[in-house]
């Protein structure tokens, strides 16, 4: 099967939408291959913390990105040995993913990493510019999204359960930062393409969410 037949849904849209829970769970309904693209982005940002490098370094911010030593297992994630599923969750990381994604380097050092994980017998990823830049051929593309204010709730309740400290009203304006700094920037910018359908799950049950979007798959294939 070469790699242009292989089946993609791609689920892009704003910080705490509902994307990854989304697709994981479509992925395991159709038994494909799952890509959180902002893990890589995560990671090299807690490689930045950890190493103090300096983060407006773009070539040094690539090379890092190129050479990650990053194992994905299930629901947990490995870098350089050392488990930091939860390091990684931090909205400080979020913030400065965000920040460093600004950079086309780093960028264009995670394309071919992203490509990569499109298999037999499919992929189903979310992040920011997955439908518009990293899958332009993608079979279905989701744009999902939820007002600020519910993606604040749902953020602050994800963090707590995790035991991670948060403020529902530092959340709130961390997303309002975050979804404009992700939409306004020149480069693989966060937006709807002209080939997505949007899913505004404001009001929907994930389980809802889910059955919508394996009713588009469906419908498409
Ligand atoms: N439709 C929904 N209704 C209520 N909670 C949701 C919904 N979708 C996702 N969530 C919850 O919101 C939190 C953030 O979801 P997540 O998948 O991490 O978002 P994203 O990947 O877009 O940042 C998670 O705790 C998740 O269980
Ligand atoms: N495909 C992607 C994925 C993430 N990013 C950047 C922009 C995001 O604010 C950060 C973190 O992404 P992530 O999806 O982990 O963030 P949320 O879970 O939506 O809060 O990385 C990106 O530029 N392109």
């Amino acid at each position: 099967m070469d790699s242009d037949s292989i089946p993609v849904i791609t689920i892009d849209g704003p910080s705490a939408s509902g994307k990854g829970t989304i697709a994981q769970l479509v992925a395991k309904k159709l038994a494909f291959h799952y890509l959180d693209s902002g893990a890589l982005y995560r990671l090299v940002a807690l490689s930045v913390i950890q190493s103090n490098v300096d983060s407006t370094n773009e070539s040094a911010l690539a090379d890092i990105a190129l050479n990650l030593n990053v194992r994905f297992h299930d629901s947990s994630l490995q870098l350089n040995g050392e488990d930091v599923t939860n390091s990684i969750r931090t909205e400080e990381c979020g913030k400065l993913a965000s920040i460093i994604a600004r950079q086309l380097k780093v960028r264009a050092a995670l394309l071919q990493r992203q490509r990569a994980f499109r298999q037999p017998p499919g992929l189903v990823t979310d992040g920011r510019d997955m439908g518009t830049v990293v899958f332009p051929d993608a079979t279905l593309k989701i744009f999902l999204t939820a007002s600020a204010e519910e993606r604040a709730q749902r953020r602050y309740k994800q963090l707590i359960e995790k035991g991670i400290n948060a403020n529902i009203q530092t959340l709130l304006q961390d997303i309002y930062e975050r979804d404009a700094r992700d939409s306004t920037r020149d480069i693989s910018p966060l937006k709807q393409g002209e080939d997505t359908k949007l899913l505004d799950t404001t009001s929907l049950s994930i389980e809802e969410v889910v059955n919508e979007v394996l009713r588009l798959y469906n419908a498409c294939r």
